[in-house]
């Protein structure tokens, strides 16, 4: 289950943009790991790279490794596909498939990744998996309906079990909370707080508050001015971070004085 990721000299541009530069960053397992820093420095860049959901857009690509568990994901052969069954994401919006039921909307991953499961296998993969997501109870009576039915809280949680259905090693999250309200954000939280037990996380978070509720480890990344790459400019224990930064810069990022 949970895994390492080791990230090494990294660069990542889009075509010739060079949008971050030379980030070296060990994330721990079983452990969350927050990204922050002001807009444009490159935060959600880096995460889709480490699931290879950046070279989906044309002429994005890196340089560097990306290793999960001694693996780099990017050494030739390495099939994108069976990396990003292993590294999960949630985004932004909930994004549940709107016409499809609950029960679907969770086993859509299994599906698409062709594993022939018996009815009864699936029946339970659904109900581990909105267990796993704290939406189990809430739905159970409604597993026919369709995901669109659902409050965004709700759909949010459904996208979380749709993710951990296909079993990954990773849980990536880009900014999971910034189209809820506070009792829903605060039920992902909790939720983030009890998978970090079995998944490695990393979340991209633009609110300060969450990212010491949530995290374990920080990583701030910043830019010098626009048109230049973004970097990780101090990684470290969420509370040393939050309270005592190396970096002037995180201190003046995270005391509102600049982002
Ligand atoms: N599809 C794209 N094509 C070209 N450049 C892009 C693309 N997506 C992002 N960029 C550029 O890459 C840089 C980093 O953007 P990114 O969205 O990763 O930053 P971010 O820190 O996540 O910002 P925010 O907090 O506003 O979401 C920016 O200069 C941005 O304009």
């Amino acid at each position: 289950m949970a895994k390492r990721i080791d990230v090494k000299d990294l660069d990542i541009y889009y075509g010739d943009f060079l949008a971050v530069k030379g980030v070296n960053m060990v994330i721990e397992p079983r452990a969350v790991t927050a990204l922050i820093g002001p807009s444009g420095c490159g935060k959600s860049t880096f995460l889709r790279t480490l699931n290879r959901m950046h070279e989906v857009i044309p002429g994005a690509r890196v340089s560097g490794e990306v290793r999960v568990d001694d693996q780099d994901l990017y050494a030739p052969g390495v099939d994108p596909v069976g990396v990003r069954r292993r590294v999960g994401m949630v985004f932004q919006r909930p994004n549940p498939f709107p016409t499809m039921s609950i029960y679907d909307n969770v086993v859509a991953g299994v599906k698409l990744n062709s594993t022939r499961m018996k009815k009864s296998e699936m029946d339970d993969l659904v109900e581990g998996s909105l267990k796993g997501a704290n939406l189990w109870k809430e739905v159970k009576d409604r597993l026919d309906k369709p995901g669109s039915g659902l409050s965004g809280g709700q759909q949010q949680r459904l996208c979380i079990a749709r993710t951990i259905a296909v079993k990954p090693d990773v849980v990536l999250m880009d900014e999971p909370c910034s189209a809820l309200d506070p009792i829903s954000t605060l039920a992902i939280e909790d939720l983030i707080n009890e998978l970090k037990s079995d998944y490695t996380i990393v979340i991209v978070t633009h609110n300060m508050q969450q990212a010491a509720r949530v995290s374990d480890m920080t990583g701030f990344f910043n830019l010098k001015a626009t048109g230049e790459p973004g970097h990780l400019v101090e990684y470290d224990d969420t509370q040393k971070i939050f309270s005592n930064p190396g970096q002037k810069a995180t201190e003046d990022y995270i005391s509102g004085r600049f982002g």
